[in-house]
């Protein structure tokens, strides 16, 4: 039985994919073989000698600690994709919320409660003081061009805003989904230069911390509205509020408020809604349970952003998957320890991604001994061992 913890709420028709003879769900647990989470903070958390994977459904990995997990041999889960429509669509909204004033002028609207006829009168008298601008002929800079910033740029693009992308790493898969409308900045100081909107659609990491500070907004236009649907941790506090002073940003749209960012003038804030649909949560847990069960079941790796991607159809024999160190000379040592102990290899695959590497290993017999496993383990270098029969 594998026991999989769930550490946010987690949309039960995704969790409905496992089934209830080999698995055992709940939100405590004190050693659990899998966690699925959405956004809790897991930095703080000590984790189980039996924690094989968590996977996190939904997008950003930044409330996990990879590296910690990496060398705890846990493999680490995400669901790229499942949740980008609902940000796109949220991200939409927050162009029309930096644009039309919206938000104040409904909660001006109750300030008229109990004024009886005067309301009509009295709502056409005030409008005025809510005016906006259209979005149509403006320019949109889409920072970070993934699943989310692709759909983000063809539906501005498609409202009749001029786009421009910037995205130093894209992907081939993402460049093909991307409007031929859409122009390519060359660098952040013709994009931010140009744009009448600037839209955060990129992780937080250790690169992008901080990443719009004051060397960003000074390259901005007066009066440009900045959206942050990505996270809080991308923009500087401190430099937004000066910029908002000084008009630099007349409007920020953001899904990450905290506590300095409450207080501020023209901060429009959400409470992290980007992701909160129907939908988005289905397909997130779906994927993020298919993606468990391949790895519980049968080893396989898919979507992981710590590990490599690793699939080898099973041969109906004992399956054993092995983690290591990408140093030289590991895939000898295993095969010369498997060979002593009797046993023949019918199929192998061996991947790697930055400081490690991941072994899938079918044997031709139905068992392997759990001795073996010790012993793999016991090489220097292996971080992980598990046989799957
Ligand atoms: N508001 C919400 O509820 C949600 C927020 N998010 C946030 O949005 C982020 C993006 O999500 P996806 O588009 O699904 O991820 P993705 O991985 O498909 O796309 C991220 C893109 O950012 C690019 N990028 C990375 N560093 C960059 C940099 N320094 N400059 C420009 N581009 C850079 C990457 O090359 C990649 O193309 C997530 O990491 C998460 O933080 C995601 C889902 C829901
Ligand atoms: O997928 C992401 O990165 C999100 O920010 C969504 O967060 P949530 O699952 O709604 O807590």
């Amino acid at each position: 039985m594998f026991k999989i913890q769930t550490l946010n709420k987690i949309d039960p028709i995704g969790l409905k994919g496992f089934p209830l003879d080999q698995y055992e769900i709940a939100s405590e647990f004190s050693n659990p073989d899998g966690v699925i989470v959405r956004s809790m903070k897991m930095h703080d958390m000590e984790f189980g000698s039996g924690l094989k994977a968590i996977a996190r459904a939904g997008a950003g990995v930044n409330n996990i600690p990879i590296e910690k997990c990496t060398n705890q041999g846990i493999v680490v889960f995400n669901t790229p994709g499942a949740n980008a429509h609902a940000v796109k669509e949220l991200t939409i909204a927050g162009l029309l919320l930096a644009s039309r004033d919206i938000a104040a002028s409904i909660e001006w609207g109750k300030t008229l409660i109990g004024k009886g006829d005067e309301v009509p009168a009295l709502i056409e008298a005030g409008k005025k003081n809510f005016a906006g601008q259209e979005i149509r002929g403006k320019t949109l800079a889409v920072i970070g061009l993934g699943a989310i910033g692709v759909l983000v740029a063809n539906a501005a693009q498609a409202l009749g805003m001029n786009v421009l992308g910037y995205d130093p790493f894209i992907s081939v898969k993402h460049a093909w989904k991307l409007s031929r409308n859409v122009k390519h900045a060359e660098g952040m100081e013709s994009l931010l230069a140009n744009a009448d909107y600037v839209t955060l659609q990129v992780p937080l990491n250790n690169d992008t911390k901080g990443f719009i500070n004051k060397d960003k907004f000074k390259m901005m236009k007066d009066g440009v509205r900045l959206l942050n649907f990505a996270r809080g941790g991308l923009v500087n506090n401190t430099d937004l509020e000066d910029a908002i002073a000084s008009g630099k940003v007349a409007r920020y749209v953001t899904d990450f408020p905290d506590e300095e960012t409450l207080k501020m003038d023209k901060v429009i804030s959400i409470p992290h809604l980007g992701a909160s649909t129907a939908e988005s949560e289905t397909n997130c847990a779906i994927m993020a349970v298919d993606q468990i069960r391949e790895f519980m079941e049968n080893g396989n790796i898919v979507n992981s952003v710590n590990f490599p991607a690793a699939e080898m159809e099973r041969n109906g024999g004992a399956r054993i998957v092995i983690a290591n160190k990408n140093v030289p000379n590991m895939v000898s040592q295993i095969s010369t320890l498997l060979a002593s102990e009797g046993y023949n290899i019918a199929n192998m695959l061996n991947r790697n991604k930055a400081e490690i590497a991941y072994n899938i290993i079918d044997v031709d017999r139905k068992h392997a001994d759990p001795i073996l496993a010790d012993k793999i383990a016991a090489i220097n270098g292996v971080i992980m061992v598990r046989i799957i029969e």
